[in-house]
């Protein structure tokens, strides 16, 4: 089990803390943040190339904070994969093992699988220059697991990979948690990666830990505004608190109730995520606690499995709507053409705004239509 607590790091005139972080002996921890928010920081804290200014790193128990990097036993792929150019794909592959003096056939079978799996059997007496990129990001990859560490810190491990080798390199991921206990701090920028992966999210941004917890609540109910504009959340709108627990939003069509959080400031955002949008018709009866607004289509994109709309409400807010492609052929649905929407009250929620008086927290806010 890896425990981070309050650990904070300098490097160069960028600060990293305070993070807290934990994943169990088997789960899968991701970090994501915008470029530059500190994640590979953090991982250099963990690996033990980096110094720790405060804080501490546990590890099973044991605490590992000052202990010397080569004691530590962790897999690492680096962001830019730090494999040694004047070994072959093999020697490459066997380094931590022999660092570690780990007899052939106690890592031989786990890094044969390893080889058989990501496809670079082939590639073995190979020099790393004769390398794809794709390749080499394999070759790192099972580097970083063969030899069976304890915990594996990932840096963006699959980036130039093609879409069906992610995926069976996910599924080798998970495999690997369940049979071995591996446990990952993954850094990604793929969301979808991570919400496959891991079983808790941290967003870093400018160096401070803005959320941490399991995935879906961090996916659910981000806690702040940069987190939900991080995730993909479109759909934001100012509001005010008119009194307890009731807020203004005029776009989403007036007075609306916070049941789960009081707003306890005058400015907050009221979000609701783009597939929780539901597509009506205009002669749909009315729905207890949903909010409907009117307006029309101003975009519609086919992406294959699911559809993105633009919907611009006559209030003139635009609302991100996402939602399965063969919807779209149901309804018809084309750019130009008027519409009516959904937002029922359990998936409106309420977001703390930088800069604003904050919300009362933990995020459970629901939202309800007010009759007033
Ligand atoms: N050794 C260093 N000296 C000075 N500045 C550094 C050093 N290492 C990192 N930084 C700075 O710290 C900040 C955080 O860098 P870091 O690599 O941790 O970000 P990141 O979130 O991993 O970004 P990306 O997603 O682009 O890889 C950046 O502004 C970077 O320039």
């Amino acid at each position: 089990m890896l425990e981070i607590d309050r650990l904070a790091a300098q490097a160069g005139d960028f600060r990293l803390g305070e993070v807290s972080l934990t994943a169990g002996a088997g789960e899968c921890h991701a970090v994501l943040g915008p470029s530059g928010s500190g994640k590979s920081t953090l991982l250099a804290a963990v690996l033990g190339t980096l110094p720790v200014a405060s804080g501490r790193v546990r590890l099973a128990g044991e605490d590992i904070t000052r202990l010397p990097m080569e004691q530590r036993h962790l897999g690492y792929l680096p962001q830019h994969l730090g494999l040694f150019p004047h070994l072959s794909v093999l020697d490459n592959l066997r380094y931590s093992a022999r660092a570690r003096h780990l007899p052939e056939r106690e890592y031989r079978p786990l890094l044969d699988r390893l080889v058989e799996i990501t496809g670079i059997g082939t590639l073995l007496q190979r020099r790393i220059a004769n390398l794809s990129g794709g390749e080499r990001q394999r070759v790192a990859l099972v580097r970083a697991l063969a030899a069976n560490p304890r915990l594996v810190l990932l840096d963006e491990p699959f980036t130039a990979l093609n879409e069906s080798l992610r995926r069976e390199l996910w599924w080798l991921m998970k495999d690997l948690q369940r049979e071995r206990g591996l446990t990952v701090l993954l850094v990604t920028h793929d969301l979808s990666e991570a919400y496959f992966l891991a079983d808790h999210i941290t967003v870093l941004i400018d160096g401070r830990q803005e959320q941490s917890g399991d995935k879906s609540t961090v996916y659910r109910r981000p806690a702040s505004e940069p987190v939900a504009r991080f995730l993909g959340l479109k759909n934001l709108y100012p509001a005010h608190r008119v009194g307890a627990g009731i807020v203004d939003c005029p776009a989403l069509g007036g007075r609306l109730v916070v049941t789960g959080a009081d707003v306890s400031g005058d400015e907050t955002l009221l979000a609701i995520r783009a597939e929780h949008v539901a597509l009506r018709q205009a002669d749909d009866p009315p729905r207890d606690g949903e909010t409907r607004l009117t307006g029309r289509f101003e975009a519609v994109l086919d992406l294959g499995e699911a559809a993105l709309l633009h919907f611009r409400a006559d209030s003139g807010a635009l609302l991100e709507i996402r939602c399965g492609s063969r919807v779209l052929r149901k309804y018809d649905l084309q750019a130009g053409k008027p519409g009516t929407v959904g937002l029922p009250a359990s998936d409106l929620f309420a977001i703390r705004r930088r800069g604003a008086s904050e919300l009362s927290w933990p995020p459970t806010a629901q939202a309800g239509a007010l009759t007033l």
